[in-house]
């Protein structure tokens, strides 16, 4: 992974909105279309409402015109690493292929890189949906 993505999330990561659990989170994403796209999460008082750092850069991408993750970086504060939550998995997996990298990090830099399919196994597919 260059350089720039674990930058792209640790930037992002100030943008977190998280008065309630004090965890911000950044994510960045290098997509199909050559640019990064990135995310913070974004907490309310309705605390179940909030979101992740990767929802928010997944929809960064699609308004952006990207329409696949090439890599991905996750970032969490205070030396803590940050694996993408069930939803998370499952919202990234719409737009990554089974070997697409996503890169564990925390302010020092990458600590883990896992593949889609290690991070979501045995996913759920189907063909009746299309
Ligand atoms: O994959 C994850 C898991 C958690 N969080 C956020 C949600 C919440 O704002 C905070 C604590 O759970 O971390 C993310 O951004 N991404
Ligand atoms: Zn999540």
């Amino acid at each position: 992974m260059s350089h720039d993505l674990f930058e792209a999330a640790r930037g992002a990561m100030k943008f977190a909105h998280v008065p309630y659990s004090k965890f911000p989170v950044g994510a960045a994403i290098r997509a199909d279309d050559g640019k990064v796209y990135t995310g913070a999460n974004i907490e309310n008082l309705s605390f179940p409402q909030g979101w992740c750092a990767e929802p928010t850069a997944i929809g960064c991408m699609v308004m952006g015109g990207g329409r696949k993750i090439v890599e991905m970086a996750v970032i969490a504060e205070k030396l803590a690493l940050c694996p993408p939550c069930g939803g998370c998995r499952q919202k990234i997996s719409e737009f990554a292929d089974a070997g697409t990298k996503i890169y564990l990090c925390d302010e020092v830099g990458v600590q883990k890189t896992m593949t889609m399919a290690e991070l979501l196994p045995f996913s759920f597919e189907t063909d009746i949906l299309g």
